[in-house]
C-alpha cells in the first residue's frame, strides 16, 4: 500500500511527474494519538527555471552525520566512548557517523536534541587534543581562536587538532576564526598573565616599544597616535570599565595615569577613552577595520581552510563586501563564511547593511558593551537576533555568558538568566571566550550552556509558543521564491502534523537554512554532499548537517537514507518525516518504511 501526500512544484527543467514510495500510512498526530491520514496525493505545479540545489549523480552509499544536536546525556557519553572509533573518512562502503549525535537521538528521540549551537574559545585551557575532544563530546559545534592571542603556530597547532578530531572520530566541529582589528587595546603585559592596578597608582601607558621585562606600572598601547588623541582630563577604561583611570599628565609618547577604579589589567585588554561623559572617536575612528595584520591572519585563515572569519569592529557593509571578494578569489572553494561582529556604535548605525552584507553576524556583548551604555545592551541584542531571523543571517550571542565561570563551578543564577534569554530569543549560536579559553571549568560551562538550551527549547515545544516574528520575503529572484514558499510551507505543515523530523538535500545550505529561519519544532536533518558545507551548517539552529553522496533521483536517495539512517538507529519505521528539496521543488509528507 503507497500512501503519501506529495506537494510537487516542479521547475521547468524538471517533468512534474509525481512519484510514491512503497511505505505503511501517513499519520497525523491529534494530541498523542496519530491517526491515518485519509490516502491522497497532491500535486502543484510551478512553471520556474530553478538552479537545482543538488550536486550531479554520486552514488556510493557514503553517509556522515555530526553532533550538531549534542544535547549529550551522561549515558550517551558512555555511548560515546564505546563506539568512537570510527572509521577513517572517505571510506566509501562504511557509514561514517558521529556517535554523539547517534546516541543522543537513540537516548532521545527526535523532539529532544539540541538546537541551539554551541561555539567554544579555544585557549590554553582547552588547546589539548583530548581536550578538544571533550568539548566536541559535550556539544561544540564550533571551535574559536582569537587572532588577539597566541602566535600562528599555535593556532595553526590547534586547526590541526580539531581536523584530526574531525577525522578520526567523525566529528564536524567547524573553526572561526576571528581578527584582531585595530581599534586601541594594549600590549600583553610583557608575558605577565595578569596585573593589579590599585586605587591612586600612577601608571604610565605608551606608545614605546620595549623589550620584556616592561619598567614597573607600565602599559604598551597598540595604536601611535593615542598620546596625541587623549587629552588630561579624559577617562580611560580598560575592558568598558574593569579598571579605570584618569589621564593627569602627557609627556611626549607617555601618558600619565591616575587608577581610579582599581582591578585586573589583563594582557591585551580593549582601551577607550571618555570626555565628558561621551566615548571618544579621533583618529582613532579612522583605523581601518582590517589591520595590516589582520590581513597576513586572514591570509593565514585562507591557507588554513577555516569556515568562518569573524571580522572584529566592522563599522560598515563595504568591509564585508571586501573580505567576501578577496575570499572569493583566493580561497579554495571560495566558502569561507564571513561573520560580522557588531561591537561599536558605529556597527550598530549601519546595521541592516552590514548584515545583509555577511552571511551572520555577532552580538559581541564585550566590546560593545564598552561603547554603549550598558542597560542598552540587551535591547541590541534583541534587535540584532530578530533582525538576522528576518535577514536569514546565523546570529551568535557572545561574551560573558557565564563569565563567573572562569573561576567557579557553577555559574550565577544570573548568568543562566542571560543564557536563557539568549536561547529564547532563538539565536543561532551561543559562545563562550574566557570561560573555555582561559578558565577553570570549561567542559562544566559548556554543559550549563547545554543543559539550559535544552530545557529552555523543549519548554518552548510545550507551551507551543511559535515565533510571532514576522518573516518578510527575502528572495532576490523567482526560484528563490519558490524554495522559500516551500520552505515556509513545509515547516508550518512540520509544526501542524507534528512530524518526527524534516529532511532536506541541500547542495549549498541554503534550502536548510531557509527551514532553519522558520525555527520549526522538529529537527532538521540536512544531507548536504560537501564536507565543508556541512561545518558550515553547524552553526545554524536546528540544523543536524549530514555529509551524504546522493543523485537527482529523489526516491533513491530517500530509501537510501532511510535504510542508511535504520541502519545506524537514528530513525524508525513509521517515523513521520517531510522532505524538501529544491531538486524537484517539492514537499513530501512520509512514513519511514
Ligand atoms: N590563544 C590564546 N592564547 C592565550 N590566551 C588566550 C587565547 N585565546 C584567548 N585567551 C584568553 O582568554 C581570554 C578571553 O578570550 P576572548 O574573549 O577571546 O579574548 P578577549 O578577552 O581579548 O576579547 C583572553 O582575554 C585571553 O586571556
Ligand atoms: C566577542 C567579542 O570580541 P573579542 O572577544 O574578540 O573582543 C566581544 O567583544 O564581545
Ligand atoms: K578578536
Ligand atoms: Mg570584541
Amino acid at each position: 500500500m503507497s500512501h503519501a501526500i506529495n506537494f510537487f512544484v516542479s521547475s521547468s527543467s524538471h517533468s512534474p511527474a509525481t512519484f510514491t514510495i512503497s511505505r505503511p500510512s501517513v499519520f497525523v498526530s491529534t494530541g498523542s494519538l496519530r491517526v491515518p491520514v485519509k490516502k491522497s496525493l497532491r500535486s502543484l505545479v510551478v512553471k520556474a527555471s530553478a538552479a537545482s540545489d543538488l550536486d550531479e549523480s554520486q552514488s556510493s552509499p557514503v553517509l556522515v552525520s555530526e553532533n550538531g544536536s549534542g544535547g549529550v546525556l551522561s549515558s550517551v557519553t558512555k555511548e560515546y566512548s564505546r563506539n568512537n572509533a570510527v572509521a577513517p573518512s572517505g571510506d566509501s562502503s562504511s557509514i561514517e557517523v558521529d556517535t554523539v549525535t547517534e546516541a543522543e537521538l537513540k537516548e532521545n528521540g527526535f523532539r529532544s536534541t539540541r538546537r541551539t549551537k554551541l561555539i567554544c574559545t579555544i585557549g590554553p585551557a582547552t588547546c589539548g587534543f583530548e581536550q578538544l575532544e571533550a568539548l566536541a563530546v559535550e556539544g561544540m559545534n564550533v571551535a574559536r581562536i582569537n587572532m588577539c592571542h597566541g602566535t600562528r603556530d599555535w593556532h595553526r597547532m590547534v586547526i590541526e587538532r580539531v581536523r584530526r578530531l574531525n577525522e578520526e572520530k567523525g566529528f564536524a566541529v567547524a573553526i572561526m576564526m576571528d581578527t584582531e582589528g585595530s581599534e586601541i587595546h594594549m600590549g600583553d603585559l610583557g608575558g605577565a598573565s595578569s596585573a593589579k592596578a590599585e586605587d591612586g597608582e600612577i601608571w604610565n601607558f605608551t606608545v614605546r616599544a620595549f623589550d620584556p621585562p616592561l619598567p614597573e606600572r607600565t602599559i604598551t598601547v597598540n595604536y601611535d597616535g593615542f598620546a596625541e588623541d587623549v587629552k588630561v582630563g579624559d577617562d580611560l577604561l580598560v575592558d568598558g570599565g574593569m579598571v579605570r583611570f584618569e589621564v593627569i599628565e602627557k609627556i611626549g609618547p607617555d601618558v600619565k595615569c591616575l587608577c581610579t577604579d582599581p582591578g585586573l589589567l589583563l594582557p591585551r585588554a580593549n582601551l577607550t577613552f571618555w570626555r565628558d561623559g561621551k566615548l571618544v572617536r579621533e583618529r582613532n575612528a579612522m583605523l581601518p577595520t582590517i589591520s595590516s595584520k589582520d590581513w597576513l591572519d586572514i591570509d593565514f585563515g585562507i591557507a588554513e581552510g577555516v569556515d568562518f572569519i569573524a571580522v572584529s569592529f566592522v563599522k560598515s557593509a563595504e568591509v564585508i563586501k571586501h573580505l567576501k571578494s578577496y575570499i572569493k578569489a583566493r580561497a579554495r572553494d571560495g566558502d569561507i563564511a564571513v561573520i560580522a561582529k557588531i561591537e561599536s556604535i558605529d556597527s550598530l548605525r549601519n546595521l541592516e547593511e552590514i548584515i545583509q552584507a555577511s552571511d551572520g553576524a555577532m552580538v559581541a556583548r564585550g566590546d560593545l558593551g564598552a561603547q554603549i551604555p550598558l542597560e542598552q545592551v540587551p535591547s541590541e541584542q534583541q534587535k540584532i537576533v530578530q533582525l538576522c531571523r528576518q535577514l536569514n543571517r546565523p546570529v551568535i550571542v557572545a561574551s560573558q555568558l557565564l563569565e563567573s565561570m572562569i573561576e567557579y563551578p557553577i555559574p550565577t543564577r544570573a548568568e543562566v538568566a542571560d543564557v536563557s534569554e539568549a536561547v529564547r530569543q532563538r539565536g543561532d549560536a551561543l559562545m563562550l571566550s574566557g570561560e573555555s579559553a582561559m578558565g577553570q571549568f570549561p567542559e562544566k560551562a559548556l554543559t550549563v550552556l547545554r543543559t539550559v538550551s535544552l530545557r529552555i527549547e523543549r519548554r518552548w515545544r510545550e507551551q507551543k509558543r511559535r515565533d510571532v516574528i514576522e518573516l518578510p520575503s527575502i528572495a532576490s529572484s523567482f526560484s528563490d521564491s519558490i524554495s522559500e514558499e516551500i520552505c515556509n510551507s513545509a515547516a508550518k505543515m512540520a509544526n501542524n502534523l507534528e512530524v518526527d523530523a524534516l529532511f532536506v538535500y541541500t547542495k549549498n545550505g541554503h534550502m536548510a537554512s531557509l527551514l532553519s529561519r522558520c525555527r520549526p519544532d522538529c529537527p532538521i536533518f540536512a544531507f548536504t554532499t560537501a564536507t565543508s558545507v556541512r561545518r558550515r551548517l553547524n552553526l545554524q539552529w536546528g540544523l543536524m548537517p549530514f555529509r551524504l553522496n546522493y543523485s537527482d533521483d529523489m526516491e533513491s536517495n530517500l530509501n537510501k537514507t532511510f535504510s542508511l539512517l535504520k541502519a545506524r538507529g537514528m530513525i524508525k519505521s513509521g517515523d513521520l518525516i517531510i522532505a524538501v528539496s529544491d531538486m524537484l521543488q517539492s514537499i513530501q509528507v512520509m512514513n519511514v518504511p
